[in-house]
């Protein structure tokens, strides 16, 4: 339990690992966060748009004409950003995102609205993208069951799934961003990121909360084997 400003006693209900906040510690906490004034005052979605900012103005991954997924994507602050950064905004490059949940429309942004582990996902996102993809990312976050266990592998499952489809879909030389979060579960995902990609790295983003347990693994240099894709091409 943790005491707020007035004195009141706030329950803290752990899952995951991670400790929810109690919804009144949560606005309290979005209120004092610099990153959501600076997100309101700049015109993004959401206050992940600046973890995405930060490792793209570090990496150097979002280039104009290229052609980028967007995995977990409402609100859609990182969408914006690759709409930016792609020239997507003038129709030069493609950004193709989808959620669970509604997401209004972005310029240059096509979004679909579905579960990615759905088992025609993968074949839905390549009709969009109409070819192959320069970057894969995904900042999707399982729901939290409050079973540690459970929940470590719902959210190894999903980031699995998305590295086994950007390794379908991306172009040689490609990206694959992905939220992880810092367990020791995500060993066997790394190695094989290792195996098909020159270079493979955890990062933390200052955006990203240093009460988290959040971090991003970042894979750059594809060099897997290319399959047929199974539609687009
Ligand atoms: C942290 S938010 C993403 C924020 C986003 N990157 C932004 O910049 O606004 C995580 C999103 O992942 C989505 N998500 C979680 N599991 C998913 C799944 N299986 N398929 C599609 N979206 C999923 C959630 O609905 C949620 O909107």
């Amino acid at each position: 339990m943790a005491k707020d400003t007035t004195g009141r006693l706030h329950v803290t209900v752990k899952s995951g690992g991670k400790r929810k906040l109690s919804s009144k510690l949560w606005l309290e906490r979005q209120l004092n966060d610099p990153y959501v004034a600076k997100a309101k005052a700049m015109g993004y979605r959401s206050r992940a748009a600046f973890k995405l900012l930060e490792i793209d103005d570090k990496y150097r991954l979002l280039k104009p004409g290229m052609t980028v997924v967007d995995l977990g994507a409402a609100p859609g602050g990182w969408s914006q950003i690759a709409a930016k950064r792609t020239g997507a905004v003038d129709g030069k490059g493609k950004v193709v995102a989808i959620d669970l949940l509604e997401m209004g429309e972005i310029p240059g942004v096509t979004f679909a609205q579905f579960d990615f582990l759905d088992h025609d996902a993968p074949e839905k996102l390549i009709v969009m993208m109409g070819g192959r993809a320069d970057i894969v990312m995904s900042d999707m976050a399982a729901n939290t069951t409050g079973h540690r266990k459970t929940d470590q592998l719902r959210i190894i499952g999903l980031v699995e799934t998305a590295a086994h489809f950007a390794g379908e879909v991306l172009n040689p030389g490609g990206t694959f961003l992905a939220k992880v979060f810092q367990s020791g579960a995500d060993a066997e995902l790394v190695a094989q990121l290792k195996r098909d990609f020159a270079t493979v790295r955890h990062v933390k983003p200052a955006a990203s909360r240093q009460d988290s347990s959040e971090r991003y693994v970042l894979a750059t240099g594809f060099r897997g084997q290319q399959q047929p894709l199974s539609r687009g091409e």
